[in-house]
């Protein structure tokens, strides 16, 4: 059974579509990226999945329940992160996790859930209207682990959170999938999914543009990483040797620098080895993977394109869903 599971889900908010004709699927157990930009329909979704709001078409399965007739099921077994979290100013943190396991029937230590979300001790007692945004953001995520949920839904989790938060977040996370939980959890950035997501489905004006690993995102919509070689004298044949290569494209060269855009994982290591074996010595190897944005981009461009082809196909102009998924294509 698929922890969650859409089919043809579309939300209209008059005329903008917020979500649009969603096919999506996660598996039980994994932890899965719900990337895009700002304004993609994430949290439609995620309100969507939860029956805070109702599809204009289509429907979701969370958890094997249909979200929209059994709303209570899934919630008895989701816990979630929701999007700017609101405390009740006067409670303490503790307070807010004891009420949560009070409401849920749960039998969960407070504190032992306090602990692992990272709220010292002398924090639990102070009124959470004192709160700064990162602790809020903590408290959040200890009241969605209440009741040990077989699913966590997490809205931009990481948002408010200093580096620190950011890494303890990842090891929950992992911890919580290593125990078994599906975690599925929204962003705009592709550094806070990276670190923990088995896969990621990237979210373009409501339309799923992409489901697939990082790594095979990144080889699928080729944006490859920029790799960045410093040599120590002679750069005269640097960039042929570089450039023969197998997965390298756009070598340039400044001084003894030499810039190219590699799509093969494997060319970074062998750009060296040839260089040092033409008798060139690499002082220095940078490697920029591919940005979210550039993912973004490829992946927005090659959705018109798909919809331009097909509108030129049917010679209507008129279907304007043009799924593109990489794993189907690689
Ligand atoms: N209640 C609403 N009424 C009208 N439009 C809405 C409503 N909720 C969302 N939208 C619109 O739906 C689209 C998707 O918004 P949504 O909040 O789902 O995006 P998101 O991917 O979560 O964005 P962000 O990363 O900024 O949180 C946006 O154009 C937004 O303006």
């Amino acid at each position: 059974m698929a922890a969650i599971e859409t089919a043809g889900l579309t939300k209209r908010y008059g005329d903008v579509t917020a979500v649009d004709d969603l096919e999506l699927t996660v598996e039980e157990g994994e932890v899965f990226g719900f990337l895009g930009p700002n304004g993609a329909g994430k949290s439609t979704t995620i309100d969507l999945l939860l029956d805070f709001v109702r599809p204009t078409a289509g429907s979701a399965t969370v958890l094997g329940y249909d979200a929209q007739a059994a709303p209570q099921k899934v919630s008895q077994r989701v816990g979630v992160l929701p999007e700017g979290f609101d405390v009740y100013p006067r409670l303490t943190g503790r307070r807010h996790v004891e009420f949560a396991i009070e409401t849920t029937d749960a039998d969960d230590d407070p504190d032992a859930i306090l602990e692992r979300v990272g709220l010292e001790p002398d924090a639990r007692d102070r009124p959470a209207g004192e709160y700064s945004t990162g602790m809020r953001q903590r408290l959040a995520t200890g009241i969605a682990l209440v009741g040990d949920p077989d699913l966590l839904l997490m809205d931009e989790p990481a948002s408010g959170l200093d580096p620190h938060g950011i890494r303890d977040l990842q090891t929950l996370v992992r911890e919580e999938a290593d125990a078994g939980t599906t975690v599925f959890f929204s962003s705009h950035i592709l550094e806070h999914v990276e670190a923990v997501c088995d896969r990621v489905g990237v979210l373009v004006d409501g339309q799923l543009a992409a489901v697939d690993t990082i790594a095979g995102l990144r080889a699928s919509v080729g944006t490859g990483a920029t790799m960045e070689l410093t040599l120590a004298g002679r750069v005269d044949r640097a960039a042929e040797t570089v450039a023969a290569l197998e997965g390298v494209t756009d070598v340039t060269t400044t001084g003894s620098t030499l810039e190219c855009l590699v799509t093969h994982p494997r060319a970074k290591a062998l750009a060296v080895t040839e260089l040092e074996d033409a008798g060139m010595t690499v002082r220095d190897l940078r490697v920029e993977d591919a940005s979210l944005e550039s993912l973004y981009t490829t992946l927005t461009d090659e959705q018109a394109a798909d919809v331009a082809a097909e509108a030129l196909e049917d010679g209507s102009g008129s279907d304007t869903n043009a799924e593109h998924e990489p794993e189907a294509v690689g």
